[in-house]
């Protein structure tokens, strides 16, 4: 269960505290992250040089780790980063980006979650299930099912890995392995828009960034998200002005949008 005052509280929070999320994410979505944190109130900064990114976790409030175009140095940067954060109790957040779709990527999401021990795991179902050996072939970095065939290996996940997991779709389910929280908010629309599912990992690191409760945190953020993205959807003719309103209703969400329009159990 969430209350809706607990997700305006912690979205006050994010805009009171300007988290600085960093952010070790792919091309494809760098900039939209980037601009999706700053328009929640946010501080993004993207740095994956292996010389850096220890220092930078050190001053950083979370940090995301996406790995979505991968390749070996930046392995190197995540493993480096990852292990450096919870170390110091900073949340980290990973996005298993098509996992399932080929034997190295699903490798490599296998030793982040061994050696940085992610506190939050946000994926589609595919992504999802193929982190606990489910017979699912991921479609690249889209999912080929829907998110509730993949509640009890969210559950799973979250249990044997001691982490909060999202699974994200048309209801977006987030589990510590005994509680389960659902939203239903969104649009289809999102989906049509490449790293809606990255900007939500960025959005977890943002809420967990401020001290938030972990699990109110990552609840909190799917639901801003979902809200947002379904407020957009409605002004949107298509996935390009999608992309525009979907950073402007970031940016003037407010309560009333949450009280009108929030939907969970
Ligand atoms: N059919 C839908 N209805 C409502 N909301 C949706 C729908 N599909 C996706 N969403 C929302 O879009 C966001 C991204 O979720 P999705 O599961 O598409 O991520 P993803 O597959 O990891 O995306 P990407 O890899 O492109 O970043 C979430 O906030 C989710 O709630
Ligand atoms: C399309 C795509 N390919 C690798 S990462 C990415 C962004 C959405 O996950
Ligand atoms: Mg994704």
């Amino acid at each position: 269960m969430i209350k809706i005052e607990q997700v305006i509280q912690a979205l006050n929070k994010v805009r009171e505290n300007s988290p600085l999320v960093h952010n070790i994410t792919n091309y494809v979505v760098m900039n939209n992250t980037a601009n999706a944190l700053l328009a929640i109130g946010a501080s993004p900064v993207m740095s994956h040089a292996v010389n850096e990114v220890e220092d930078m976790v050190e001053i950083a409030s979370s940090l995301v780790i996406n790995m979505g175009t991968l390749s070996e140095k930046w392995v190197d940067a995540m493993l480096l980063a990852g292990e450096k954060a919870t170390k110091k109790g900073t949340p980290v957040i990973f996005d298993p980006v098509g996992v399932g779709a080929t034997p190295y990527r699903t490798q490599v999401a296998k030793q982040i979650i061994e050696t940085c021990k992610p506190t939050i795991i946000r994926g589609n179902a595919s992504e999802i299930m193929a982190l606990t050996n489910s017979n699912v072939i991921t479609k690249g970095v889209d999912s080929t099912e829907s998110s509730n065939t993949a509640l009890d290996s969210a559950k799973l996940l979250a249990k044997s890995k001691n982490a909060i997991v999202v699974v994200s779709g048309e209801t977006d389910f987030i589990t510590n392995g005994t509680e389960i929280i659902s939203i239903t908010n969104g649009s289809p629309m999102m989906a049509k828009v490449t790293g809606m599912g990255c900007t939500a990992t960025a959005m977890i690191g943002a809420f967990a960034g401020t001290g938030e409760d972990k699990l109110i945190a990552t609840a909190s953020a799917m639901a801003v998200m979902s809200i947002a993205g379904e407020i957009a959807a409605q002004k949107s003719a298509g996935p390009g002005s999608m992309q525009v309103n979907f950073l402007d209703t970031l940016y003037t969400l407010n309560e009333n949008d949450i009280v009108n329009i929030f939907q969970h159990e």
